[in-house]
Formats: C-alpha cells, structure tokens, sequence
C-alpha cells in the first residue's frame, strides 16, 4: 500500500509535518487556489493535511465516475464529534452514510422528487409575488433583508404558507450562547442553525477532532460538549415546533410537513426524526436559495442587456395582464437559460461539504474503508474528497473560452422559423452546470429549487426593472404592473 502511495495525484508540494495545511488556513475564497491548482496539477489534486489525505475533485468527468458510477465508495461524510454531539446524525446533509440517513433522504426524495414538486407550484407562485412586492414598495426592510426574505419561497414550501411567524424585532443576543435561536425570526433561526453545524466542520475549529481521547473528558469539565449538548436540545425543540406547527396548521395538506406526516411517506421514522428532516432541509435549501437570488439581482444590474432581453420574451409571452406562472415554463427560454446560467456562474456552494472515500457493506451495517482508483491514481481508504464545484462550472473545455462572462445564450440558440431564442435541446432536460453536487448525496431539493429559481426570477423580471443607484440599488416601477400585484 505504501508502494502505491507513489502513484497519489499530483498536488501542490506541502511543508514537513503539516503539510499542505499553511497555504489554505486563512485563504478566503479557497476555491480560487483550487481552480489555479488545477491548470496545474489537472482532474484530481492531492494534499496532505497534517497528515490526513484530502483530494480536490476539479472535473465533471472525474465526479460523475467516482460520486455517479462508484456512489458505493462515496457516499459517506467525514466524522466530526462535534457536529455529532449537534445532531449530525439526525440531519440529512451532515449525517454519515448509512441505515438511518438512507431513511432520512428516501423520506425527502418522497416529498421533493419532480413529480411531486409540483404540487408546491401555488405557495411558490404567491411568495414570488410577496417577494416582487416587497422589493418594489417595503422601505422598512434593508435590500439584503428582502432578500434572505426570499428563502420563504422554499421554508413556505417546507412548512406551509406563512406559516411560521415573523414580528422581526431587537433581539438581545447572549454573547456566551454561541447558537441565537431567536423566537420571533425563525428564518434567521434556521440560519444559524445551518451556520452552527458548518462552523463546527472547519477544520482546526475543536481541538477535539485532532485529539479524539479528548472526548473522554465529562461534560462538565468540557465546555465545547456541554454546548454541544446543550444545542442539540435546542435545535431539536425548535425543528419540533416547527414541524408540529406546520402539520397542525396546514388543513389542506400542501407543505412538506404535511406530506410527511402520512406515515406511509416516512416510514420508519419517529416523530422526532420527521422534524429533524424537515429542519435540516430548510437549513440546508434557505442559504442556497437566497444567494443565488442575490447573484441573480446583481447580475441583472451589471448585464442591463440580459434584463431586456427577459422582459422582451416576457413581454411577449405573458403580456401585462396577468404575471407569469408555471404553465408559461416551455416558452421562456431564456428565463429558464438565465436560472442556469447563474447558478453555473456563482454556485451558492462552490466547495462542497467533502465526501469520504468508503465502502458499505450492508450485510454487516457498518462500513468498511477501502482503497481505490482513478485514471492511474490511487486514492487511499479514508480520504477526503473535496468538490470543487466551482472549477466544474468553469470548465473552458466544455463552456469554451468565456467561462467568466454572464451569457444565458450559452444555453440557447435561435430557431429556424421565428429566429427566436428556443433551449438547446441537450439543456431541455440537463441542468447544464454541477451546482446541484452528484451522486447519492446530490441535492435533493433541485426540483423544488429550480422551479422556486424560475419563478421568483419571472415575476421580478415581469414586475419590475433593477438598476443600480449609486450604491444601493433601485428597483423601479417603471415596468408598470397594469394591476394590483397583491390583493
Ligand atoms: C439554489 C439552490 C440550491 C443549491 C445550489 C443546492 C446545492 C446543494 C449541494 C451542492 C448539495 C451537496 C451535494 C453533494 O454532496 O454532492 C446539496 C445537498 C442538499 N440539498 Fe441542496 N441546494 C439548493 C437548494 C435546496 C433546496 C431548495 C432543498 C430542499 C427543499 C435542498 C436540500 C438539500 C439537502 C437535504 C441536501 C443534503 C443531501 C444529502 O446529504 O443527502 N437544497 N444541495
């Protein structure tokens, strides 16, 4: 096996001991490095972090044979104790591979899969509309407030049509409680939920992780554990109330709470699991969701010829009496190119939580490491692989030279009769970037995410013109909706 360490991936040269580990701790934007590495060191690059293995993956190629075809191998997350002591068990995109995340995630795919996404079309249509109202008319709340507003478009989804609810207002934040769980925000709840569980993943964030005896010490000599501890319990009592919430006040049974809540859907999971699905789900859709609508605004301000081009098609698709709905989705195009092109553009997650290199051995319900390799590579049992989803979005050999630039017309191409935009056909029913991940672990979500991406873009699109104003930006009425929005 040492013999066969001579053949790891080429990487960047580390120093002794620690390593590759001084040139990344600190580095902000670390996919930047990794994108430069790999014009250097190609599909796979290795490095040793103190001593552990982490692989880079830069390619579609490379994902799509070891995540797609050997998911068997891939499928798990690495261990940390303390995300574990938070309740990484019980949350579907932190929870190792096994017995009960593959319970966890069949119960997700039951309510998220294409065909039942649609049943969320409705809420999604009204949030948008609330969403395009607000961006237009509320002055009390700041743009970047609007905006993580909009991830109510999936919570919504999540736990039914408003039902959680907002009275925003001054919170007194403990500075000893490393988790503010505020009552009256339950958007900025799950937020720091989401942020409580990826904080405790940095490497070098517990000494614990590197000194695993430590473990040992009783909570009450550790500090790092009794608030561990203690988060667990609050994040569960919070994920309950929602669910329980959303499942006594949904009588029309249109959330995925509700869904859930048939046993049918979800069997093999307590009650208690149910809310931790349905939590984790929306820690794990509401950041994304949000930055990538921040990215489509910002984009739309610096391509101001992109936004006419939409709202040409618009214009001509929709018209103004009435906005834009699920139905108008085979003719808008370019609406559907501009959803692709920004999550190629900007992924909301450009490096993905790693995957580690593992087997399952089912009969046994453990599972065993096991080494493996690729194109000549070999990459050690245990290893941690990293994907570089960003680099995958850029990639010059399959976008061409323009990788940088913001241009839906990549996705697209005139048609004969009309000369107008039509999709490329390859794109119909391919997502054209990797920003969804791949394999077992791929998002789970995408459908209900696109097709939230859609129609949150169409209606901010058809409702209004957004153009920057020195430093803030404008959102003007001067599209002139001929009717009321909301009622
Ligand atoms: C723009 C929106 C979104 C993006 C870019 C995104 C991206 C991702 C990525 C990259 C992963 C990790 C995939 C991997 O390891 O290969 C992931 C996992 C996940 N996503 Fe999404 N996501 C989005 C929205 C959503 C939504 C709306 C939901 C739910 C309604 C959702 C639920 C999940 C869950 C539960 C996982 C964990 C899957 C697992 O570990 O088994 N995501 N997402």
């Amino acid at each position: 096996r040492d013999g066969n360490r001579k053949l790891l991936p080429p990487g960047p040269p580390g120093v002794p001991i620690l390593g590759n580990l001084p040139q990344l701790v600190g580095v902000s934007q670390l996919w930047h490095t990794f994108d430069k590495w790999k014009y250097e060191y190609g599909s796979l690059t290795f490095l040793n972090m103190a001593g552990k293995d982490v692989m880079v993956l830069n390619t579609k190629a490379a994902a799509m044979e070891l995540l797609e075809r050997r998911s068997a191998i891939y499928s798990d997350r690495p261990r940390s104790i303390v995300a574990e002591y938070i309740g990484s068990r019980m949350a579907i995109p932190f929870a190792r591979y096994g017995k009960p995340w593959q319970n966890m995630r069949r119960a997700a795919h039951a309510v998220l899969n294409a065909r039942v996404s649609s049943q969320y079309h409705p809420v999604q249509i009204e949030e948008a509309i609330i969403l395009a109202h607000g961006l237009l008319y509320d002055k009390s709340s700041t743009l970047l407030e609007k905006i993580n507003g909009s991830a109510s478009t999936v919570i919504s989804v999540v736990y039914g049509k408003r039902s959680l609810s907002f009275e925003k207002k001054g919170q007194v934040v403990d500075p000893d409680e490393e988790l503010h769980l505020p009552e009256s925000d339950p958007l900025q709840s799950l937020s720091n939920i989401g942020h409580r569980f990826t904080s405790s993943l940095y490497p070098g964030a517990y000494l614990v992780e590197v000194l695993p005896i430590l473990d040992y010490v009783p909570a009450t000599l550790a500090r790092w554990k009794r608030n561990a501890q203690r988060d667990f319990g609050r994040i569960s009592e919070t994920f309950q109330k929602f669910y329980d919430d959303a499942v006594r006040n949904d009588q029309q049974r249109t959330s995925l709470c509700a869904s859930l809540s048939d046993t049918q859907l979800a069997s093999g999971l307590t009650n208690a699991e149910k809310a931790w699905v349905t939590g984790s789900i929306s820690v794990a859709a509401l950041e994304t969701t949000s930055t990538t609508l921040s990215f489509f605004l910002y984009a739309m301000i610096q391509h101001p010829n992109v936004q006419e081009q939409a709202q040409k098609e618009l214009d001509r698709v929709v018209g103004r009496s009435r906005s834009p709905n699920f139905t108008d989705i085979a003719h808008l195009p370019y609406i559907r190119a501009i959803v692709k092109e920004v999550l190629r553009w900007q992924p909301a997650i450009p490096l993905v939580v790693p995957r580690m290199a593992m087997e399952a051995s089912m009969v046994h319900a453990f599972y065993f490491a096991q080494d493996d390799w690729y194109e000549g590579n070999f990459i050690p049992k245990g290893t941690a692989l990293i994907l570089n989803l960003w680099s995958m979005n850029r990639d010059r050999d399959i976008y061409g030279p323009d990788v940088d630039q913001f241009r839906p017309e990549r996705f697209l191409q005139k048609s004969e009769e009309k000369g107008e935009y039509i999709l490329q056909a390859e794109y119909e029913n391919e997502d054209g970037h990797c920003s969804f991940g791949f394999g077992r672990r791929g998002c789970v979500g995408k459908y209900v995410a696109d097709n939230a991406l859609f129609i949150d873009m169409a209606i901010i699109l058809w409702a209004l013109r957004i153009e920057p104003k020195a430093f803030e930006i404008k959102t003007s009425t001067k599209r002139g909706p001929t009717h009321d929005l909301v009622k």
